[in-house]
């Protein structure tokens, strides 16, 4: 991978990738979308990573939206879909990988910034952070799946609150709205955001893939056709040797030691 504005730290089987842009608050331009594919397609290849955690660099940004300046350079209507598209299939498929992928929250995260972080599994936020999707304060739309996910997320009506009004809120108000699971004083946002992604990564991986992908499915789904896809997950994975290894460590009272197939 060449990567130029994101740093690549693996600790085991953890992955902690750093957007890394100081001069422009770690702002998404083309070049670090293009990097952030090369490190999906290298966390989905590698069978020594279990888990990803995403943040930014220094204290006062996570990812401080897409890059103004190059969406000031779009010069046509057909541009800025190519380019919206572009960014939204980079999501999708951080969105669909199968292993948790955890946004540590370390500051402001706006625009597509928070849009990446809606894209991740979980989200951790220090207590500092503020978030939002200002887009429309600057005569955009939001074009990251920010319009798609929020709503999802925090429903409707909050999310209409959030876009209509391009507002920041702070990390305990995120909270209370469900747009973030957990708020940490910043200086222990890392540490934790580590060792949730640790145990995660000693899960069976392929029973967490399919438990991901069940969730994913089952939102748009009638409940009985979602858990009947469960059920056939289940029977799935008791194909696996690491249900027989996770069985056999129960009854033999030490950790399991599995091997993801
Ligand atoms: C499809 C997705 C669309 C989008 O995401 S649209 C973009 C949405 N994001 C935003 O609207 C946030 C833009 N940034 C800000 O509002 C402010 O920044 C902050 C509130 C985050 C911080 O303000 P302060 O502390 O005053 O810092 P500062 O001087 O504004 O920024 C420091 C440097 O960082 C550059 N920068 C900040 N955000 C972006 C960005 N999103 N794209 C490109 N550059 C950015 C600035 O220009 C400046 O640079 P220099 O020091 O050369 O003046």
């Amino acid at each position: 991978m060449d990567l130029k504005n994101l740093i690549w730290e693996q600790e085991g089987r953890v992955v902690l990738v750093t957007f890394n842009r100081p001069k422009a608050l770690n702002a998404l331009n083309e070049e670090t979308m293009n990097e952030l594919a090369q490190v999906i397609d290298r966390v989905e290849s590698d069978d020594t990573i279990g888990a990803l955690i995403l943040t930014g660099a220094g204290e006062k940004a996570f990812i401080a939206g897409a890059d103004i300046g190059e969406l000031q350079a779009l010069k046509t209507p057909m541009a800025a879909v190519a380019k919206a598209r572009r960014g939204q299939q980079v999501l999708a498929r951080l969105e669909a990988l199968g292993k948790p992928v955890i946004a540590a929250i370390n500051g402001f995260a706006l625009g597509g910034g928070l849009e990446l972080a809606l894209a991740c599994d979980i989200r951790l936020a220090a207590d500092s952070a503020r978030m939002g999707l200002p887009e429309l304060t600057l005569g955009v739309v939001p074009g990251y799946g920010g319009t798609q996910r929020l709503a999802r997320l925090i429903g409707e009506g909050q999310a209409k609150l959030l876009i209509f009004s391009g507002r920041p809120i702070g990390a305990a108000e995120a909270r209370e709205l469900g747009l973030v699971e957990k708020v940490l004083p910043a200086g222990e946002l890392l540490a934790e955001a580590k060792k949730l992604a640790a145990g995660m990564a000693n899960c069976a991986p392929v029973a967490l893939a399919l438990a991901k992908g069940a969730i994913h499915a089952g939102l748009d789904m009638e409940l009985d056709a979602g858990c009947s896809l469960e059920a056939h997950y289940v029977g799935m994975i008791t194909t696996t040797e690491d249900f027989q290894e996770g069985m056999k460590a129960f009854f033999e009272k030490r950790p399991a030691q599995f091997k993801g197939y």
